[in-house]
């Protein structure tokens, strides 16, 4: 069946194929020894017993669901503001055709501002590792419903070899299940369902009793309003991940973690 994420991985698929012939691995692996270390990705997300819950803000132009969010698209100015809001890290969509989003806007927010910096995007190869590496990303998301079973696991292999944490993506029981097997730290539930990009809040619910303790809960998507918020906190999430909404006035206005 094709949905919107296979029409997404069939054109990730020709990038992927371009960018492997541009730079082979062994070139990578050259560059990336010679990287300074990464921000601690997993550090900044843990909440503290008892703290409020963090926030991972998303610098985000466009979404193929809504189309463009930001016309006048200045991503260090949009990542000072959510730094300013009280932001533990900050998510940089480096996906050019479906989100508008650039490899460039990332390397600037990474290389100007002192927060942790996830690179989001559809990683479907080891290239995509190496290179979110190079631009200057701390971690990495990976969306089990893009990748086939045995790659979940060589890939956070792979991203924590390289000193990247990882943010691994699920939508329902049988990924979670899997996503844990695999030995992922931090997963986040899509509240978005990426094959129809509908959306319910009741995906992190449900899911998150489901999670042990010691992984690091992160809510995702749809979360627009203060008590929003405060319902992904009662249900003890370390973070929530939020781009659209913090477009908005509300939670704008919320006081979240100052740093
Ligand atoms: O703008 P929102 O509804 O707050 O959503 C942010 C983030 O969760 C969403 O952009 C996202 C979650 N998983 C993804 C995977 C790919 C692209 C984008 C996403």
């Amino acid at each position: 069946m094709t949905t919107y994420l296979t029409r997404i991985l069939e054109f990730k698929a020709g990038e992927v194929r371009d960018l492997k012939q541009r730079s082979p691995e062994r070139l990578y692996r050259e560059k990336v020894a010679e990287l300074p270390p990464v921000r601690d990705f997993y550090g900044a997300l843990r909440r503290a017993p008892e703290s409020p819950i963090n926030l991972i803000a998303e610098v985000k132009k466009a979404s193929p669901s809504r189309g463009i969010l930001v016309e006048d698209f200045h991503p260090l100015d949009i990542a000072r503001r959510y730094a300013e809001l009280g932001a533990s890290a900050f998510s940089v969509l480096t996906d050019r055709e479906f989100f508008q989003g650039s490899n460039d806007y990332l390397q600037l927010v990474a290389s100007s501002c002192d927060i942790p910096v996830l690179r989001k995007d559809f990683i479907i190869d080891e290239s995509q590792i190496f290179e979110a590496r190079l631009i200057g990303a701390d971690a990495i998301l990976l969306i089990v419903a893009a990748l086939e079973p045995a790659q979940l696991g060589e890939y956070l292999s792979l991203a924590h070899e390289l000193g990247l944490a990882v943010l691994v993506e699920v939508h329902d029981e049988h990924e979670l299940e899997h996503a844990l097997e695999q030995g992922s730290r931090m997963i986040g539930v899509n509240n978005r369902d990426l094959r129809d990009f509908t959306f319910s809040l009741d995906t992190s619910l449900r899911l998150r009793p489901k999670m042990p303790s010691g992984i690091i809960a992160v809510a995702e998507s749809g979360l627009k309003r203060s008590s929003d918020v405060m319902m992904m906190q009662e249900a003890s999430f370390d973070a929530v991940l939020i781009g659209e909404g913090l477009l908005g006035e509300e939670l704008q206005g919320f006081t979240w973690k100052r740093i």
